[in-house]
């Protein structure tokens, strides 16, 4: 960090200046300084336009994972709600690859073990086959069978990925190392190390789809604000066709369901402890619906799918919905993708903002980063929630804190998941949500308090994203809050 007086060192005239450097020196920084000021001019004139339009900026932050594609879509779902229903059939490209993900997770998983079993003696996995005789059925030759059977599941893995990402993305094979913290340029669309799909938002997946399905009118090309305005291929434009790898998935069905109810299957997941079912864009007890060969996703599917943003995005809306007299009928809103890689890409996005919503998921308490599997995620989350805090160039902007998966939160706690084990200071309050969550909350506001560089509204709430009725609730009320501030500033300008 560059302190004041190394600065003013810097900025000391040179020891020896001739009078003639002297006049240059001088004449370049009053150049600098007209510039600056019609910069600072322009910008002004911006923004009282922007107001004058009634356009509320507002800013999505939080580490990977933290809830903010769900966050917008439920945004949409409230506000353009014609446009996220025609939306839901783009999804299902989506749901598709993380079905065949999961499924790919539960093979490796089963491999890996029986290669572990194959190397022990012969009369341990005897016995341990004897003790569970489902495992014995499933770990000979069925195995083999379905193994064989959902091979063409990697064939329509690849078509996806060719789907979401486009051919000309050469940038697509260029990875983030995740435990790299440095800046970097993120890859446009791609995979990450954990082969999670990832796409940067707004870049014209969702148009790609479309035109790939029916030739009209892209559905929003590489600008968002036009999935709101434009001609828009509606769901039922694609509800005839069963593409090629529904039709695979509907083929596969009844083995993915076997492979996934299997209790062999399962003792091996429980034993590599992973949780499925805690995983995002998890549909595996939903095979037989998501299967069927006309599957329009629900909109509750289109929230549960997971699809990793990466780089930075600005969402525009029209409200389709009736807001009031007063409110601010174009929103932005700007998700910056929250892998530890992108934090540095975040401050350009901080001008001009007329909220903050940060979210901090705060079930996450007794997991790792997927990017970095040293960092706890609630302490990664509380460090960069400490960051914004402290952030100058945010120290006027408001800030509304989501203490998000609130409802994940409750069931570990629930489950007998010690809080205290993993946050000693918790000591030994009682292992509750309601006492965790309110604990929790107290320190987050703690350190707004202590690290905010001026006072300054803040608004905290506990969330679960994903519940749209709890959400919706919320999000009307920070709606109203943002656009009450957004007025009061209107008129200081
Ligand atoms: N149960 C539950 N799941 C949630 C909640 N919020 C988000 N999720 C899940 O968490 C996963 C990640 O959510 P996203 O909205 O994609 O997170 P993000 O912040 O956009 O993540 P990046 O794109 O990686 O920056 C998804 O699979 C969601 O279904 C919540 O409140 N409760
Ligand atoms: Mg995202």
């Amino acid at each position: 960090m560059v302190s004041d007086d190394a600065f003013e060192q810097v900025l000391q005239p040179p020891v020896n200046e001739t009078p003639e450097q002297c006049r240059i020196r001088l004449e370049r920084d009053a150049e600098a300084r007209r510039i600056s000021t019609e910069i600072d001019a322009a910008i002004k004139q911006e923004r009282q336009a922007r107001r004058k339009r009634r356009i509320v900026r507002l800013l999505l932050l939080g580490q990977s994972e933290s809830g903010a594609q769900h966050l917008l879509q439920q945004f949409q779902r409230l506000y353009t709600p014609t446009a996220f229903r025609e939306e839901r059939i783009l999804w299902r490209a989506v749901i598709q690859l993380n079905i065949i993900r999961s499924i790919r997770t539960i093979l490796d998983a089963v491999n890996s073990e029986l290669l572990r079993r194959s190397k022990i003696i012969p009369s341990m996995s005897h016995t341990e086959s004897h003790s569970n005789p489902s495992s014995f059925a499933l770990f000979h030759s069925p195995l083999d069978t379905i193994q064989a059977r959902l091979a063409p599941l990697r064939d329509i893995e690849r078509l996806l990925v060719a789907k979401l990402v486009p051919p000309n993305e050469e940038e697509a094979t260029r990875l983030t190392a995740p435990d790299d913290s440095s800046y970097r340029f993120a890859p446009r669309h791609g995979y990450s190390r954990s082969q999670e799909i990832f796409v940067r938002p707004g870049t014209g997946w969702k148009g790609a789809l479309s035109k790939a399905r029916v030739n009209t009118t892209s559905l929003c090309g590489d600008d968002p604000v036009s999935s709101s305005s434009n001609r828009r291929a509606s769901a039922s434009d694609f509800l005839e066709t069963a593409d090629e790898p529904q039709s695979v998935l509907h083929a596969c069905a009844q083995d993915m369901i076997q492979l996934w109810q299997d209790p062999g299957v399962r003792a091996i997941l429980r034993k590599k402890k992973l949780r499925l079912e805690e995983s995002p864009g998890f549909f595996l007890n939903d095979l037989a619906r998501v299967t069927a060969s006309h599957y329009l996703p629900s909109e509750d599917d289109v929230l549960k799918a997971r699809l990793k943003t990466v780089g930075v995005c600005e969402y525009k809306f029209e409200m389709e919905v009736n807001s009031g007299r007063d409110a601010a009928h174009e929103w932005r809103i700007v998700d910056v993708g929250g892998s530890r890689s992108q934090v540095s890409t975040w401050m350009p996005f901080f001008d001009d903002v007329d909220a903050i919503i940060f979210l901090a998921p705060i079930s996450g308490f007794d997991q790792v980063l997927a990017e970095d599997r040293n960092v706890n995620r609630l302490e990664d989350s509380v460090l960069l929630w400490k960051a914004v805090c402290l952030n100058k160039l945010l120290a006027n902007v408001d800030l509304v804190l989501f203490l998000n998966k609130c409802d994940i939160l409750e069931a570990k706690l629930r489950s007998g998941i010690q809080l205290a084990k993993y946050v000693r200071s918790y000591g030994d309050r009682e292992n509750t949500f309601d006492a965790a969550s309110k604990y929790l909350r107290s320190k987050f506001s703690a350190i707004h308090r202590e690290h905010s560089p001026n006072p300054r509204k803040f608004y905290a709430f506990c969330t679960s994203v994903t519940d749209t009725t709890t959400t919706a609730g919320i999000i009307a009320g920070v709606r109203d809050m943002v656009i009450r501030q957004h007025l009061k500033q209107s008129k200081l300008l």
